[in-house]
């Protein structure tokens, strides 16, 4: 029969811990001795210790992912691509502006997802004279409201009323315009990512001067060697310079980090080899997707952007969070750590965390073998902090052989664990 346990286990606490920073952290105490532990209170409630809602999230996202790598995604040719694009601005009634800013938006997510502002802030955006360089304007004023610092190279500018209002709002905050010849020969000292928004689906040929040149700087940084040491570079629907449909036909063309396809990626999607490929432009209606059978994964939630195709092996020792907080010490904190803990909690809730009543229990057996689990906090008063289980469950069986016990909420987003 259901019933569910309350702690008062960690009543006397000092619950403050924030996660590895720079200031002073209290320390988390367990209470010696711990207070009358676990007390079992009968209780009609159903089941409730399992996490079903992140659980079938992460099934889900793992599950999309996973298809995502497996399934066909449809590869457009550059006629197809060029159909599409006047049939949305056609008969689907959609503007050039329109299609240009979710774009834009989708390129500048899906670069934030990948390249953290905490380690790559200038962004160099390269430009090219149509609208996959329209593409790249969008896309610098979005990173800059997200907090990056962008830098664009336009080198031929287009006069109509479209670019030049992309440019007037660049210039009015202030993003500087760097002319091809101030551009060092080598970018890595002086830029964290390079975006390539040359050339698109339109592209034909050889590149034309100053274009040449940009391209082949770009080729030059992707050959350093030690991928670490340089800025990544996204290309933007099309590595700049690559044959729309055979790719990089003569090999020794740009080798973008990441491409951002847009609408559906282009048949030269298929040589890339890079470690990220997104999806972007999230505005395609079923009268095209049906018209050209277009198979593409769906964008979670209200992303704008999603990955295709695997995700990369990390190197674990290489992740890293510089945390910024604001100092926190102990003569800051309230007295009573249940007062602290609700004062958090709210403002974990208000932030709109999700889960944020999310915790860790870690219990032990009589035999000292520790073990964790993710439980849901149901309440909270001065007595303890409540949460449901049953009597056949492991933590139940801990708990009535050893009533110490541990718990942890971690609110990543407010650089906060309790
Ligand atoms: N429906 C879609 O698919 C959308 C497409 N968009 C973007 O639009 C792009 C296509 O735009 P455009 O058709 O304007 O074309 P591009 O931006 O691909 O390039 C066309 C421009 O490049 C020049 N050019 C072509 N070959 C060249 C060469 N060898 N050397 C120098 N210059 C050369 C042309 O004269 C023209 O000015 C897509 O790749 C994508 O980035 C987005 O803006 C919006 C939605
Ligand atoms: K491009």
């Amino acid at each position: 029969m259901p019933f569910f346990l309350s702690t008062s286990a960690t009543a006397t606490a000092t619950p403050l811990c924030p996660p590895p920073s720079p200031y002073p952290s209290p320390h988390f105490r367990l209470p010696s001795p711990p207070r009358r532990g676990l007390a079992f209170l009968a209780a009609s409630a159903p089941q409730r210790d399992l996490f079903p809602t992140p659980r079938q999230a992460m099934a889900s996202l793992a599950t999309s992912t996973a298809a995502a790598a497996a399934a066909e995604v449809t590869h457009l040719s550059q006629r197809d691509a060029a159909d599409i694009d006047e049939q949305l601005m056609g008969p689907l009634g959609f503007s050039v502006d329109q299609l240009m800013e979710l774009a834009g938006l989708s390129v500048a997510t899906a670069v934030a997802e990948v390249y953290k502002l905490s380690e790559h802030t200038r962004v160099l955006i390269i430009c090219g004279p149509g609208n996959n360089g329209g593409d790249g304007l969008v896309a610098a004023r979005h990173l800059y409201h997200f907090g990056y610092k962008p830098f664009v190279c336009y080198p031929k500018r287009t006069a109509k009323p479209l670019y030049s209002g992309l440019v007037t709002q660049l210039e009015s905050l202030a993003i500087p315009f760097v002319p091809v010849e101030d551009l060092p020969q080598d970018l890595s000292g002086q830029y964290d990512i390079v975006i390539d928004a040359m050339f698109g689906f339109s592209f034909h040929g050889t590149p034309r001067p100053p274009f040449d040149d940009l391209i082949q700087m770009l080729v030059s940084l992707s050959v350093v060697g030690d991928s670490a040491k340089r800025p990544p570079i996204v290309s933007v629907d099309i590595p700049s310079g690559w044959h729309v449909e055979e790719g990089d036909v003569s090999g020794g063309g740009i080798k973008p980090d990441m491409l951002v396809s847009l609408t559906a990626p282009k048949l030269c999607a298929k040589k890339f080899t890079g470690p990220h490929h997104f999806l972007g432009g999230r505005f395609v209606p079923p009268p095209i997707s049906s018209k050209y059978g277009l198979e593409l994964p769906p964008y979670p939630g209200t992303s704008m952007c999603v990955r295709i195709g695997k995700v990369p092996s990390v190197d674990i020792s290489s992740l890293r969070e510089n945390y910024i907080s604001p100092e926190l010490l102990e003569n800051q904190v309230m007295p009573n750590p249940f007062d602290q803990f609700r004062t958090w909690f709210d403002e974990a809730v208000t932030a709109g965390l999700r889960e944020p009543n999310a915790m860790a229990l870690t219990t032990v057996n009589k035999a000292g073998k520790p073990s964790s689990r993710m439980v849901l906090l149901k309440g909270v008063d001065k007595q303890g902090f409540v949460w449901y289980t049953n009597y056949g469950s492991q933590k139940a069986h801990d708990l009535s052989e050893n009533s110490n016990a541990a718990l942890l909420f971690y609110w990543n987003e407010m650089n906060r664990q309790l």
